[in-house]
């Protein structure tokens, strides 16, 4: 696929599939156009060339929207609603939602569930945030940076939720700049670079010349885009 805005190339020819039951990383530099591919798979930007296909079908296609999730990095809209009420009017959009309680009570959210979202620490907002994409009970999700900035237990919760999706048979695809999270959790890696994939593989495969990191400054330039 590819994506210009101006001058910039966010998406130069990238390709990649993401697999049913299996998790699937994106490792690149910031500005590599992680976020971009996300936002042309969620039918949020529309590619300037090339093509996608989401579940058999159209990004943005009123088919596919009630079978993907969404965990963007940030989301500044919610603003005063309170975490639970948010929740349960985001389950109201699906017709056969995973309960709100559940959601509350994996994510461990029943303690600010009464605090308006804008009020919430980071941590809280990114559990807030993981539950919005899981509610529709996708068959795909889509995770942007899901645990950057989480303390250790959280993210080891990310984790574990993240794994039992993966074994219900949901394509779980995430970006990360955690190495060590890349390699916990990734059946397969694709390391991104200027609006490409500059090489993929298990973190086993990417790891035989050395740690994940390694692969990572080998295969991407740190030039500013
Ligand atoms: N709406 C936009 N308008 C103009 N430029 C954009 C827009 N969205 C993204 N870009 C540019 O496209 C490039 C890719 O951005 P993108 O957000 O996809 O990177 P990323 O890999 O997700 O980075 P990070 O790791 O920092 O989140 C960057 O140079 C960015 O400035």
């Amino acid at each position: 696929m590819r994506v210009s805005f101006g001058d910039v190339n966010a998406l130069d020819g990238l390709s990649l599939t993401a697999d049913e039951g299996s998790v699937t990383a994106l490792l690149g530099p910031n500005g590599a156009g992680k976020t971009t591919f996300i936002r042309c798979c969620t039918g949020l930007a529309r590619p300037d060339s090339g093509s996608l296909s989401i579940l058999g079908l159209s990004p943005g296609s009123p088919d596919v929207l009630p079978m993907i999730g969404l965990m963007p990095q940030s989301t500044g809209a919610w603003s005063g609603v309170r975490a639970g009420e948010l929740l349960r009017y985001l389950a109201s959009l699906y017709a056969d939602p995973q309960p709100v309680h559940e959601l509350i009570h994996l994510l461990g959210i029943a303690q600010f569930e009464k605090t308006p979202y804008r009020r919430l620490s980071g941590g809280q907002q990114q559990a807030v945030n993981f539950a919005g994409a899981l509610v529709g009970r996708p068959a795909l999700v889509f995770l942007d940076e899901p645990t950057a900035g989480l303390d250790p237990r959280a993210r080891r919760l990310s984790w574990d939720i993240v794994r039992q999706l993966r074994d219900a048979g949901v394509a779980v695809l995430l970006t990360t700049h955690d190495m060590a999270e890349a390699a916990a959790l990734a059946d397969r890696v694709h390391i991104v670079d200027r609006g490409k994939v500059m090489v993929s593989g298990t973190a086993a495969e990417l790891t035989v010349d050395g740690s994940l990191e390694d692969a990572y400054l080998r295969h991407t330039s740190g030039e500013s885009r």
